[in-house]
């Protein structure tokens, strides 16, 4: 389980995060939603270290991260693996090379242990067999797949995406977002996902944290946040012309 407690950011005399606290829990995709420039990937970036936070506490599995030594924060981090916008594909590497990359930073792995886990992460995102390609003759899911292989490929314990399903169409986005679901469950971990995409929401949002202007205004899951009441969260979900006229048809119903 990852907590975080009381966490606070400000750039300047811009206060980002105001006080933020919550829990994600193992086996569950959690998402950090909310509206442009709310501080949710400084909240991400805080969550694994990227960004040290003016107050408050991060804690993973009873190890607080934010007060460790350096040994604890290096243990912490070999749990973590990473989708990030900007963590693109190596493109002068080939896809077994840009998965192994994580492991050859790890001393001590012989080269077959290595392929072998490479090799399971390849087939468990379906690229089973394209060690050889390189990431110019791949598709965008494709690419975003080999990307996730490399995140989980550490044996990991706590997954970080942010943004999955940028510069992709809704069906491959629909495709990677299950696929994380699917291995979170299966590998027991942690996941955090920001995101501002609902259909993500609805797909796969076992717990969801709304973030509105450095406060979390609501949590709960994808059957819940239908039926919130809160205007700032509403005008979130419902901000699309199609999921507005969905919810006048279902109030003028009710
Ligand atoms: N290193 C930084 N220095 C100064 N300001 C920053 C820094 N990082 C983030 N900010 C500011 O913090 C605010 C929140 O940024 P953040 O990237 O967390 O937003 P977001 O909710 O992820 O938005 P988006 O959905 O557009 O990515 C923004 O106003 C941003 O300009």
């Amino acid at each position: 389980m990852i907590e975080f407690k009381n966490i606070k950011k400000a750039f300047g005399d811009k206060e980002v995060l105001k006080g933020v606290s919550g829990s994600f829990k193992p086996g569950k995709t959690n998402l950090i939603i909310g509206a442009s420039g709310t501080g949710k990937s400084v909240l991400l970036k805080i969550l694994v270290g990227l960004v040290e936070p003016d107050e408050g506490e991060v804690i993973y599995d009873e190890r607080n991260f934010t007060k460790g030594d350096k040994d604890l924060r290096t243990a912490v981090r070999q749990d973590i693996g990473m989708l990030f916008q900007a963590g693109a594909l190596f493109d002068s590497k080939t896809v077994e090379q840009n998965v192994m990359f994580p492991l050859d930073m790890l001393k001590g792995k012989a080269y077959a242990e290595k392929l072998d886990r490479v090799n399971w992460c390849l087939q468990r995102v379906g690229l089973e067999g394209q060690n050889k390609k390189m990431p110019s003759e791949l598709s965008g899911g494709m690419r975003k797949r080999v990307a996730l292989a490399r995140a989980i490929v550490g044996d990991i314990k706590y997954l970080f995406v942010d943004e999955p399903n940028s510069g992709l169409d809704p069906q491959t986005s629909i495709v990677v977002d299950d696929l994380i679901a699917e291995i979170t469950q299966e590998l027991g971990i942690t996941t955090v996902i920001v995101t501002h995409d609902m259909n993500s929401v609805m797909g796969i949002g076992d717990h969801i944290i709304f973030l509105f202007k450095g406060h979390k205004l609501w949590e709960g899951n994808k059957d819940q946040i239908l039926s919130t009441d809160v205007p700032e969260l509403n005008d979130f979900v419902f901000a699309n012309k199609l999921a507005k006229s969905f919810k006048k048809n279902e109030d003028e119903a009710a």
